[in-house]
């Protein structure tokens, strides 16, 4: 077995009390209310993305886990056991925070060893479990350089060795790579990728408001707005089938009409343009519409059969003008109004060889399968 093989699996062995759960837990400063009733599982081995703009409560959440905030009410469990009233370093966690915190007159092996020693861990221990966790994350040939040697994406990943170097059953991030740019960010997240399949019994709490990093890493992903959990979900469920415009619109990017139901299978937006939408059954009055701008193309749409015909059943076309365009590399954006109410939709569409202009009149069309209805209000 190679070296790194080893030290995954000595990881792995000392990996014990993975999962968390928040049983109904609030959180309060004086009397603002910044967690609000929560209740989350994150399965041993899961990733949980924490969505949701500044100030839903992310941050606490994580806060609340690692034991720097004490809930009002509700309880915290790690590995099935009850941590509320249990210091930070008796919780057998690991974190990550934006900022490194690095020790800066340390080198990196004492940081790494600093929660080992904290632990009252052996002290003949301590030097293989700092070279197991600097291996883990390619730092090892680091050791002897101090944080001020070290590159942004270098000092993360310092940090995240130190973490996992107490061998946590729960590893807490928060927006451990907003900090590095778009490359490193990039990076990193592959890394974190890796280290989720090689420590399969590690739980991943990862708060986030960047929606590219929870859709890449995440296993679930958990939507949270003004201190209340919103939505939980796979990323793919909550990208196809999300339960309200507003977590339509933190997981991917989305259209949102407002819109009144007006039949089984078809909703009206203001002025009377009729679309034809996704299931039967329907449902009365108001209500918002949903269309993924990907899932919306330019121009007529292909007949069944070769030649275009705006007859294709279950397709809707509609016309308007050009009111945006965005060239992106592999594709255009271009946002339509679309009259009497001057709605806009926005269809991202492979680059245009000859984009349409500012004003110009188009037909936009999407599948019925693909307009998505939503519960009303969060619309623009
Ligand atoms: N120590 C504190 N005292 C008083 N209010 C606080 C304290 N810490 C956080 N808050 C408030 O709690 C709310 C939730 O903050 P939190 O940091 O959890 O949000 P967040 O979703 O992580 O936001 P961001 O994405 O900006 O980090 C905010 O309104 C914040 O101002």
């Amino acid at each position: 077995m190679n070296v790194r093989a080893a030290n995954v699996r000595a990881m792995n062995g000392g990996i014990r009390n993975g999962g968390i759960r928040f049983d109904g837990v609030t959180v309060a400063y004086d009397a603002t209310v910044v967690l609000d009733d929560f209740d989350l599982t994150v399965e041993p081995g899961e990733v949980m993305a924490l969505l949701g703009p500044s100030g839903s409560g992310k941050t606490t959440a994580l806060r609340a886990v690692a034991g720097f905030v004490r809930p009002r009410t509700g309880r915290v469990l790690i590995g099935g056991q009850d941590v509320t009233a249990l210091p930070p370093h008796r919780r057998g966690i690991g974190m990550v925070v934006q900022q490194y915190a690095l020790f800066p007159h340390m080198r990196v092996e004492a940081n790494v060893a600093f929660g080992l020693k904290a632990r009252k861990v052996p002290r003949g221990e301590i030097a293989g479990r700092v070279a197991e966790a600097l291996e883990m994350t390619g730092m090892d040939g680091f050791a002897e350089r101090y944080p001020r040697e070290l590159s942004g994406g270098q000092q993360q990943r310092v940090a995240i060795a130190r973490a996992l170097a107490v061998r946590p059953g729960v590893l807490l991030l928060d927006e451990p790579l907003s900090a590095l740019d778009a490359r490193l960010r990039a990076g990193m997240l592959t890394e974190l990728a890796r280290l989720h399949r090689e420590l399969p019994g590690l739980s991943m709490l990862y708060v986030t408001h960047d929606q590219s990093e929870a859709l890449t890493l995440a296993d679930r992903i958990a939507v949270m707005d003004r201190a209340r959990l919103r939505d939980c979900g796979t990323p793919q469920s909550l990208y196809r089938a999300p339960g309200s415009a507003f977590t339509a619109s933190f997981v991917g990017s989305a259209n949102l009409l407002a819109a009144r139901w007006c039949g089984e299978d078809a909703v009206e937006l203001d002025g009377g343009v009729r679309i034809r939408v996704r299931g039967s059954g329907g449902g009365e009055g108001e209500a918002t519409l949903c269309i993924r701008p990907h899932l919306i193309g330019l121009g007529e749409p292909p007949g069944p059969s070769g030649p275009p015909s705006p007859d294709v059943p279950d397709m809707n076309v509609l016309h308007g003008a050009v009111t945006g365009l965005q060239w992106r590399g592999a594709s255009h954006r271009v946002t339509v109004s679309l009259p009497p109410s001057g709605a806009e939709l926005t269809a991202e569409v492979r680059e245009l060889s000859s984009p349409p202009a500012l004003g110009e009149k188009v037909s936009v069309h999407f599948a019925a399968a693909d307009a998505v209805v939503l519960p009303p209000g969060g619309t623009p």
